[in-house]
């Protein structure tokens, strides 16, 4: 951040120059507010190096800014005693001291959010020294000066100071109250640069792509605000910017409604902030929340996802956060998400992957068990198609590197099913396939491939039995090596894109395909396997293979947007209505306080669940719930999950079936 613009003594400028003719004492006057008012610090090194500033970025502007002035900061600090300090406030969006200067002149210095500043200020500081009023005309023009810097993106500061008397002093130290804040000498207004990062605008635009909604909020003035969020790119078409005091001042209902469209919330305080995340959270939405400051804090605990700043992040805002951002760059917050991604649709694919074979090996040794006696997979052939599962399946499928069209899809809801309908489809399918293939190689392969060979083996068994028993094991294990490769892209007719720079996955199917011929060609007393000649390699490898083609076909029968389990529990959707119209009902009535309402609740969290027929539905639980625990339970307090109280405006059908009315406190 630098100063970039500033009004001084009456006089507009772009230079840093402080111009000869200003009176020393009025100069003076503005060193002290530089250097005193701050809680940042130079060191100037001996050497002659450049100074070294510190303190928070807006800090560091202002005192660079007085370097750039020419302020020598040890000579202005040197014998100045500091009476009070009223440290910067996220939420009044200012600072102050109050110091004794050198020749005994008492005075309080203020720093702060240039309009909010201005409103305390009655006269004007001017360069010959003289303090005149604020008159409604030079107010204009000074707003005016606010909203040009402000409409440049520029973070406005204004500066002012006034004398103390001596009363003021007294009362000062002996009641500890605030420092004098009414009455102030405007000195100078500056509009402080900061530039938006590298990649940020680029960042936001595949953050929308992907889906997500950015919004800025931040203490900043509106105007600066919606400047910086143009640049960026955080305005949408419809999108609002809010201050934060109207938002604060609106109704619950109100804020549900306002919420969706608001890009820019400007002047936020931390609980606005808080506020924003927490109505988000209430709506069922996902969020992720950045911040660097102690001020952040609270909405970075409450969002779904905190990630602090590592450089600029405070160590509150860390302990707050669950990401932490090393390198303080919004473009990492999209490899946040396509990592997300990836690691959720990898491990998609291998449930889709595991559920077959799981599914396909469990049918149909139960289905040859119950109908002919005898199951054809043996339990070591088990083991070895449970390692090509697991393990091996592992391996391959979930170390798949995220892909560019990831961040082109919606978002995954929270309540949506891990198995989409496209898995459920692409497992059935598969499944029926390779079910089909191995009953009908288990009961009519003798016949299909003539095998008539009667020798007998120790077993009891025919030596065609023991080829007809190694096929069904050697197609099912080449089918799964396919459909692993199919389990790459649930969504895709074409599964092969990205394959070959998959080094990992390519070893895996070699592994196990190279360990398969092994197997069966050399372990066969081990594992209950003959060898097979070539024309039976051959027809095993054809079986495995058909089931990419038809994965494709199977791809192409459409599904329905709705998860399956909707259609099968046709009550679920009409509960969470029923349910979510009630918690705001609950959330009225504590708002108005009129009745206590009846009420599961969860202590410290943000929803109560109730149960509705057989479902557990969460519900928002209103900010202001007024002291939750009947007296008579708060000895047990600690032990209490559930309280539940009387409410009667509820609607019938949620409290008869959610809550035995007996019971006030269910325990745990
Ligand atoms: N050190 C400071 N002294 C005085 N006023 C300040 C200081 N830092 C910020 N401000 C004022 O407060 C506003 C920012 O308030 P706040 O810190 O609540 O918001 P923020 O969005 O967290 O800002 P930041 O970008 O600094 O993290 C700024 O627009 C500025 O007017
Ligand atoms: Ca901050």
């Amino acid at each position: 951040m630098t100063v970039v613009e500033n009004w001084i003594f009456g006089k507009l400028r772009a230079t840093t120059e402080l111009e000869v003719e200003f009176s020393p004492s009025v100069v003076q006057t503005l060193y002290e507010s530089i250097c005193l008012n701050t809680n940042g610090n130079i060191h100037v090194p001996k050497d002659g190096n450049v100074s070294e500033v510190t303190g928070s970025p807006t800090e560091r502007a202002v005192l660079n800014w007085g370097l750039k002035l020419g302020v020598r900061f040890r000579e202005v600090r040197k014998d100045v005693v500091t009476i009070g300090v009223a440290t910067f406030n996220s939420t009044t969006k200012k600072m102050g001291i109050c110091i004794r200067t050198r020749d005994g002149k008492t005075c309080v210095h203020w720093k702060g959010a240039a309009e909010i500043m201005l409103e305390l200020c009655t006269h004007t500081l001017e360069a010959d020294g003289s303090i005149t009023p604020l008159t409604p005309d030079k107010m204009e023009q000074l707003n005016a000066t606010i909203s040009k810097f402000a409409n440049s993106a520029l973070r406005t500061l204004c500066f002012a100071y006034r004398d103390v008397s001596p009363s003021e002093v007294e009362e000062l130290a002996i009641k500890t109250t605030k420092l004098p804040d009414q009455n102030l000498i405007c000195i100078a207004i500056v509009g402080i640069k900061d530039p938006c990062r590298f990649g940020v605008p680029e960042s936001v635009a595949r953050c929308q792509q992907a889906g997500i909604k950015v919004r800025m909020v931040t203490g900043d003035n509106l105007q600066t605000a919606k400047a910086i969020a143009e640049e960026c790119g955080i305005c949408t078409e419809g999108g609002i910017a809010i201050e934060g005091k109207t938002f604060r001042a609106m109704t619950i209902e109100q804020q549900y409604n306002v919420i969706p469209s608001i890009d820019v919330m400007a002047r936020s305080s931390p609980s606005d902030k808080h506020i924003l995340v927490k109505r988000l959270l209430e709506r069922g939405e996902i969020v992720a929340v950045t911040g660097d400051g102690t001020n952040d804090a609270p909405a970075l605990h409450e969002a779904s996802i905190g990630l602090a700043m590592g450089i600029a992040g405070t160590e509150v805002a860390k302990e707050s956060s669950d990401i932490i951002i090393l390198d303080d760059n919004f473009a990492s917050i999209v490899k946040v998400v396509r990592w997300g991604r990836s690691i959720y649709c990898n491990i998609q694919k291998f449930i889709q992957f595991q559920t077959t074979v799981n599914g396909v090996a469990l049918s149909l040794n139960f289905i040859t068990a119950i109908a002919s006696g005898n199951a054809p997979l043996t339990a070591v052939q088990l083991l070895w198609v449970n390692l090509i599962m697991d393990t091996l399946g592992a391996l391959a499928l979930a170390t798949e590197q995220p892909t560019e069209s990831l961040m082109l899809r919606p978002p995954i809801g929270v309540d949506e099913p891990l198995i989409t309908n496209i898995m459920w489809r692409n497992i059935v399918g598969q499944a029926l396939y390779q079910l089909l293939l191995l009953l009908v190689l288990h009961f009519k392969g003798l016949v299909i491939l003539g095998l008539n060979d009667k020798t007998v083996w120790p077993g009891l068994q025919t030596n065609s039995e023991k080829v007809l028993q190694t096929i069904i094991f050697n197609a099912f294990v080449f089918c799964q090596v396919f459909n692993e490769i199919n389990a790459r892209k649930p969504d895709k007719i074409n599964v092969l894109t990205g394959l070959f720079s998959n080094h990992l996955f390519l070893y895996v199917i070699s592994f196990t395909s190279i360990a398969q011929v092994l197997i069966v060609e050399f372990a066969g007393n081990f594992t209950s396997t003959v060898k097979l000649d070539w024309q039976m390699w051959i027809l095993c490898l054809v079986l495995g293979v058909f089931s990419m083609p038809l994965a494709m076909l199977i791809k192409l029968i459409p599904v329905p947007d709705a998860p399956f389990i909707t259609y099968l529990t046709p009550w679920r959707e009409h509960n969470r209505n029923l349910a979510y119209r009630n918690g705001r009902k609950f959330s009225k009535a504590f708002d108005e306080h009129q009745e206590r309402a009846e009420i599961p609740m969860r202590r410290g969290s943000q929803f109560f669940e109730a149960i509705i027929g057989n479902e557990m539905v969460r519900v928002p639980i209103p900010d202001d719930l007024p002291p939750l625990l009947p007296t008579e339970v708060e000895p047990f307090s600690k032990r209490l999950k559930y309280a539940i109280f009387p409410y009667s405006h509820a609607e019938p059908s949620v409290m008869s079936s959610s809550c035995n009315p007996q019971a006030n406190i269910a325990w745990t």
